[in-house]
């Protein structure tokens, strides 16, 4: 059995440990004619450079600030589902940076990444919302793509069950070396390593290792989108996608927006429809936060359809309003 799934076999001190960008979002809305005037990539990320990203956060509406980052998201909803977690990422020692480790730490979740001292300044996501509530990202990472193999403390990765990675983290080669390394040390002391992709890991030059990586068995929990799973199993369809995945990954799961989700593991398919919301907002997190929901009731030993609602519930919380940290109450949305 997998052993995030049994607690009371496998009480480790911590949950899920995660490693992702260390981000503070800046969400402004716009219409559609700004990202076509701007030639962004209507509901997909782009990396910008520090010149790229004053030009465009000059051209932007009136914008809120917020700490973001996919994992670090998906701990921040976790850990306001009772899971006890922690979160490896690199900032700066700078305002943005203060910020983003104040905002970790006051949501229970253990950070102790020493900041830069030198080097780029924290990173940020230049977020822009189109009244249909898509999300289009431009990111700056700065600091958060200097995350290396020295920020990795084996005694954190090994006291969590769950080592949950993050796509966008896995194309900088320093920051990729800091996750194998991380890797490593989990299936060492035999826990269990989630990976989450993003469209980035799909990119020529990221997919390949990716794939090498799945193949030599390094990734034991798979969370995609359906275009993703597409990508990177290059399938035409998600059940040739489940065939090619399900041989090298013990557990796939799929979100399908208002689809719905399903989880492929031990042989059996399971589906649970979305949650209807009465607006979208803001699809920022959305992801984030079903993995968070997902791994969460793993946690906490529900089956595998709970732990799929527990994700939808999650999911929903976050794209009613703008932002992708939570704002409800989520430990009594989802009652674990
Ligand atoms: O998945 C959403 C997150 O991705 C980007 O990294 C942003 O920081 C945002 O919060």
């Amino acid at each position: 059995m997998d052993p995030s799934q049994n607690p009371a076999s496998s009480r480790h001190a911590t949950d899920i440990l995660a490693m992702g960008d260390a981000l503070v979002d800046v969400i402004a809305t716009c219409d559609d004619d700004f990202l076509t005037r701007f030639d962004l990539p209507r509901g997909a990320m782009q990396l910008l450079d520090e010149p790229q990203a004053l030009a465009l956060y000059d051209a932007m509406g009136s914008a809120r600030e917020m700490s973001g980052g996919s994992a670090a998201n998906s701990m921040a909803g976790a850990a306001a589902m009772g899971a006890d977690v922690a979160f490896v990422g690199q900032v700066a020692d700078d305002q943005l940076g203060t910020i983003f480790t104040h905002d970790m730490r006051a949501l229970g979740v253990k950070f102790d990444t020493p900041p830069l001292t030198e080097g780029p300044s924290t990173g940020r996501c230049l977020i822009l919302v189109t009244p249909d509530g898509e999300r289009t990202m431009n990111t700056c990472p700065g600091a958060a793509h200097c995350l290396s193999r020295d920020a990795v403390d084996e005694a954190a990765v090994r006291a969590a069950s769950i080592l949950y990675l993050e796509g966008y983290l896995f194309g900088p080669e320093l920051s990729r070396q800091a996750m194998f390394r991380a890797i490593d040390i989990a299936h060492a002391a035999e826990r269990t390593v989630a990976f989450t992709l993003s469209e980035s890991v799909c990119l020529p030059g990221r997919r390949e290792p990716l794939q090498k990586l799945i193949a030599a068995g390094g990734i034991d929990l798979i969370f995609a989108n359906e275009s993703e799973a597409l990508q990177l199993a290059g399938a035409a369809d998600l059940d040739e996608a489940i065939g090619r995945l399900s041989t090298q990954v013990r557990t796939l799961v799929f979100t399908r927006g208002p689809a719905g989700a399903l989880a492929f593991e031990n042989g059996l398919t399971t589906e649970v429809p979305a949650i209807s919301v009465p607006q979208v907002i803001d699809t920022t997190g959305a992801g984030d936060l079903f993995a968070a929901g997902f791994l969460a009731a793993r946690c906490k030993g529900h089956p595998i359809d709970r732990q799929l609602m527990t994700g939808g519930i999650a999911a929903a919380e976050i794209i009613s309003h703008f932002g992708a940290r939570p704002v409800a109450d989520l430990a009594d949305l989802v009652k674990l």
